[in-house]
This record gives structure tokens, C-alpha cells and sequence, in this order.
């Protein structure tokens, strides 16, 4: 079969391991369905053709397990079925009819949405699993694994998606490799097709050229995947901002900080990052309930991770973030979340940049990010996005100067430092001992419920410094004043 072939004789280890996986899934709905129960749902786009070829590699591979049969593949015995809509463009509908007569696929055209059609072919047939090229990546794909039923409220049936965790860069890498046919808008500066009405060439794959028409490169150039839908006009760009919504219940917005490392509990590292992100936060209105170290294991993350997201607006969550075995922070997230950690195209796209010589495996571990409930924050400053997953933030810092340079763009990407009033603070410094101060200052507090009062020493023998803080200076100001007249003049003296 030559789509086996051609992949058994490229050297692309990532490709190949990518290419057993799907056929492993093809081959196990070929095992759990029969073929009157399977059909496959195709388009003419990219990912369908990947999966066109794949379907017919797994028959082939699957036939022969069954029947030890040698022979090759002149027929295509799965259902195709094909939502033929007036708005496609003319390629792809030449491209499936094409596709069609060359691999000998009897196309099932339905002219009803999605929907409708799909209620009525399973009334019409038997079928149960229908086969997608729905990829990580895709809008459509949250939540979804390899086997997923379709959603409620949709007629009943198995969606089975082979080609869920390849990438971008894989599926051209598969097309180019099998040399098969494929749209030929996607030699002219296409990357992702939707309707004649939502999609472009990919401005990216423009070339510069002196004549009046504008040139595109062929789509499989692109060289980061992450921006595949750049040709598509996009419906709502919205930013998703969990700082707003539920959090604004109270007037003061409430952080907690946690921080994953064996190191810092036995002493070995210092944790300076806490510090910094506890006077940051203060410094902008927060107000930090919790700081926490927690060892590097995925139950504690997870039942910290837990614990603090629910009663704090927003999570701050640095070290174990990376590759190593030590590295379990984004685990203990997705757990906490309930849900597992999955392939994001995008952010592998930002690590391959980052470390392409040195990654050499077929599967990027840094790449695995909470499904369904990461956003990417992106800056130019930053080689990397921030992981946001929810109302936790993940920061891979390791060092201060990291952590500030994560901070200031992290401030401009969010609503961190603007969204709240900002709150006024004084400090006194007094050498009265902490029997004289403690009754009048209990008595203040109860004067002044709105000022927070606070106290601390550098040592046992020397001064005492009083905080008080709150949302109005000239309310700070009558505290100091109120405090002031029940002593001597001059016993207080102003630290700001
Ligand atoms: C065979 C098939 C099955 C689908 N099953 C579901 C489903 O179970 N749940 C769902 O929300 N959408 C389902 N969809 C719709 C897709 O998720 C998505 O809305 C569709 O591909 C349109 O994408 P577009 O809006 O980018 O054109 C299905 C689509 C097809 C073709
Ligand atoms: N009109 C349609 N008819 C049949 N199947 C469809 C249709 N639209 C989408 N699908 C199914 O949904 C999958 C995902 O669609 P999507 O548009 O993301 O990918 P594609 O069209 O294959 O490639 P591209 O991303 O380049 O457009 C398709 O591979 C196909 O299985
Ligand atoms: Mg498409």
C-alpha cells in the first residue's frame, strides 16, 4: 500500500510515530464498528485529505490483519459523506469530486447544515462512529479526545478524530511525504479553508512582487503553524479576561502565591520570587492572602491549586514548569481543573523557535498544556507566552530578573494593575514599647473600620513601625492624626 510505504521509508521519526498512533485509532474503530456502521465526513480541506489517505492505509492494514490478504486497494469501502454548501469555494468542490473518482469513494453529498444532515443520514443508516480531521488546534476541537460522542443536543454518534494531536507542520509534512494531491488553493497562499466569505490568502505567504497581483507561497511554507488561520476572518477576537466577571464581588481583589519546589522546603534555594510577587501585587491594589511552598508532586499542586482558585480572584504559581521529571506544575493545574494535559500546537510552535536544535524527540513534553483551559498571553517582550489556565497563572520564571520582566508584561496584558483603585498607605516609626501603643491603636481600629492597621518590629528591643493603609489619603491622614492625640507631640515620626 503505497501511503504505508512512503512513511516506512521516511526518516521522519516524529512523522512516523504520529502516522502509528492514527492508524492505531483507525484500526481499533475498524475493530469496535463494522463498515456498515463507519463513515467518514470529507471536505477537500488539508486535514480531510490527511485523513483520506490514512482511512485508506488503516483499511488496507486492517484487512490484512483480518484476512492475511496481500492484495491492494482499488475501492474505498467507507461511507464519505460531503456537506456540499453554495459558499465553498469552486477548488474545493472540484478537489472532493477529484479526490473522489481517483480513490474510488462513492461521495455522499448532503445539502443541510450540519445538524439536519447528520440526523437524517443516521436515520437512513446504521451508522455509529464517523471519522474527522479535526485537529487540537481547530476552535471545534476543545474538549475532545481520539473517541469523543458527539455533543448533546447533536444525534447520537461516535466522533472518531485520528489526526486530533498532529500539528500543522505535520499534516504538510504527511501530504509532501505520500506526494498525494491535494486542494490547489493551498498552493496559492491558502493555510486553512472555511466559505468563499471568511477566508483569504494568508498575508504571511505573501511575496513581494512588482506586479499589480498580489503572489503567495504555496501553504505548506508557512513556517509557523501557530498562524494557520491568519487567512481567516475572524468572528469575535475576543479576550477572555477572568479577572473581570465573578472576581468583582469584592472591592479588594485577592491574590494567593504559590511556589513548587523540593529545594525551597529543604533549604537548598532561596524564594525570592514570592517576595517580589507579593510587593508587586501589593504595590498595585491587591491584596495577597496565601503564600505557599509546595514539594514538586501532582497531588499537592493540585489540592493547593484547588484550594486557593476558589477562594482567591487569581493564582500566582511559579517552578516546576519545564521538562524535567520534577516538572509536575502544569500537571498538578490540569488536575485541579479536572481535566487532562494535551498537545497545544500553538505553544509548541513558540518552543520550537525557542529550542528547535536541541528538540529531538517526536513528542514535545513542554508543549502538553491544561485542555480546554489555557490561554496563551502574549507579548513581544517575551519569547514565550504566559500560561494562563483560568484564574491561575502560570510563570515560568526562575530568577527576579525573569520574574520583572514576566510582571511588566503580564501588567500590560491583564487588567492586574488597572482594574482596581489603587491603595494609599503611611508608616510611622515610634520607640513607645508595645504596651503603650496596644490599647490605642485597638481603639483606633474600631474609629477607623476602613484603614487597615498594621505593626511590626526589626527587633525585640527596637522601634515599632505602624502601616496603615486604605483606598482615601485624607482618611489615612485623620487616622495619623487621631493616633497622634493620644500621645505626646513628636513620638511618631513619618517613614513615607
Ligand atoms: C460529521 C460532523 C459531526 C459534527 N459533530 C458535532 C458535535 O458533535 N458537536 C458539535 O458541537 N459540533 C459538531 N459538528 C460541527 C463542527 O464542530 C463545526 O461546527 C463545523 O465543523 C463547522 O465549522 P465552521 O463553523 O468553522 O464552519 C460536526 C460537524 C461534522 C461535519
Ligand atoms: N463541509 C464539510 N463536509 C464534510 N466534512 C466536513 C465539512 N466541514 C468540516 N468537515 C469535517 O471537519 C473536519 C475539520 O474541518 P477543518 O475545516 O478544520 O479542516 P479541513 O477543512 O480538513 O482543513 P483546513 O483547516 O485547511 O480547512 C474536516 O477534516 C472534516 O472531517
Ligand atoms: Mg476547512
Amino acid at each position: 500500500m503505497e501511503i504505508d510505504k512512503a512513511i516506512g521509508e521516511s526518516e521522519d521519526k516524529r512523522l512516523k510515530t504520529k502516522y502509528n498512533n492514527a492508524i492505531f485509532i483507525i484500526t481499533r474503530a475498524l475493530s469496535l464498528y463494522s463498515i456498515e456502521e463507519v463513515a467518514f465526513s470529507f471536505n477537500g480541506g488539508k486535514d480531510s485529505t490527511v485523513l483520506l489517505h490514512l482511512l485508506r492505509a488503516g483499511y488496507f492494514l486492517h484487512k490484512k490483519e483480518m484476512s492475511s490478504s496481500n492484495g491492494g486497494l482499488s475501492s474505498f469501502p467507507v461511507r464519505t459523506i460531503y456537506f456540499e454548501s453554495p459558499s465553498a469555494f469552486t477548488e474545493i468542490n472540484a478537489f472532493t469530486y477529484d479526490a473522489a473518482q481517483t480513490y474510488g469513494i462513492q461521495l455522499d453529498i448532503i445539502r443541510q447544515d450540519f445538524k439536519s444532515g447528520l440526523e437524517a443520514l443516521l436515520k437512513a443508516n446504521p451508522i455509529r462512529a464517523i471519522f474527522l480531521g479535526v485537529r487540537i488546534g481547530d476552535p471545534t476541537a476543545v474538549g475532545q479526545e481520539q473517541f469523543s460522542p458527539s455533543s448533546p443536543g447533536w444525534p447520537p454518534f461516535m466522533r472518531v478524530n485520528p489526526i486530533l494531536d498532529w500539528s500543522y507542520r505535520d499534516v504538510w509534512a504527511f501530504l509532501l511525504a505520500c506526494k498525494v494531491k491535494y486542494c490547489s488553493l493551498y498552493d496559492q497562499g491558502y493555510t486553512s479553508i472555511g466559505s468563499i466569505h471568511d477566508t483569504v490568502p494568508n498575508a504571511l505567504l505573501s511575496v513581494n512582487d512588482t506586479s499589480s497581483k498580489e503572489k503567495f507561497k504555496p501553504a505548506y511554507l508557512l513556517s509557523d503553524g501557530r498562524l494557520e488561520r491568519a487567512g481567516r476572518v475572524k468572528k469575535n477576537a475576543s479576550v477572555k479576561n477572568d479577572i473581570d466577571g465573578d472576581s468583582q464581588k469584592h472591592e479588594v481583589l485577592l491574590a494567593s502565591v504559590i511556589a513548587v519546589g523540593d529545594e525551597i522546603l529543604s533549604g537548598t534555594v532561596e524564594d525570592r520570587l514570592g517576595l517580589y510577587l507579593c510587593k508587586k501585587l501589593t504595590s498595585v491594589g491587591w491584596s495577597v492572602q496565601q503564600t505557599s511552598v509546595i514539594r514538586n508532586d501532582i497531588d499537592s499542586v493540585s489540592e493547593e491549586v484547588d484550594r486557593q482558585r476558589s477562594i482567591c480572584d487569581m493564582v500566582f504559581i511559579y517552578g516546576g514548569v519545564g521538562p524535567l521529571h520534577s516538572d509536575v506544575t502544569l500537571a498538578g493545574v490540569a488536575k485541579a481543573f479536572g481535566v487532562r494535559l494535551a498537545p497545544d500546537e500553538e505553544f509548541e510552535e513558540y518552543l520550537r523557535h525557542l529550542i528547535s536544535e536541541q528538540c529531538t524527540g517526536d513528542r514535545n513534553e513542554m508543549a502538553q498544556l491544561p485542555e480546554g483551559i489555557t490561554e496563551l498571553l502574549h507579548h513581544e517582550k517575551l519569547s514565550v507566552p504566559l500560561i494562563k489556565c483560568r484564574n491561575v497563572i502560570v510563570l515560568a520564571a526562575t530568577n527576579t530578573e525573569e520574574l520583572e520582566k514576566e510582571w511588566e508584561c503580564l501588567t500590560e496584558l491583564t487588567k492586574l494593575g488597572g482594574s482596581t483603585s489603587l491603595m494609599e498607605s503611611k508608616r510611622l516609626m515610634t520607640s513607645l514599647t508595645d504596651v503603650e501603643v496596644a490599647e490605642p491603636l485597638s481603639k483606633l481600629g474600631l474609629e477607623f473600620p476602613d484603614i487597615y492597621l498594621g505593626c511590626y518590629r526589626k527587633s525585640r528591643q527596637g522601634p515599632i513601625i505602624i502601616c496603615l493603609k486604605g483606598k482615601d489619603n485624607a482618611r489615612i491622614d485623620s487616622a495619623v492624626q487621631a493616633l497622634c492625640k493620644k500621645f505626646k507631640e513628636g513620638v511618631f515620626v513619618d517613614m513615607k
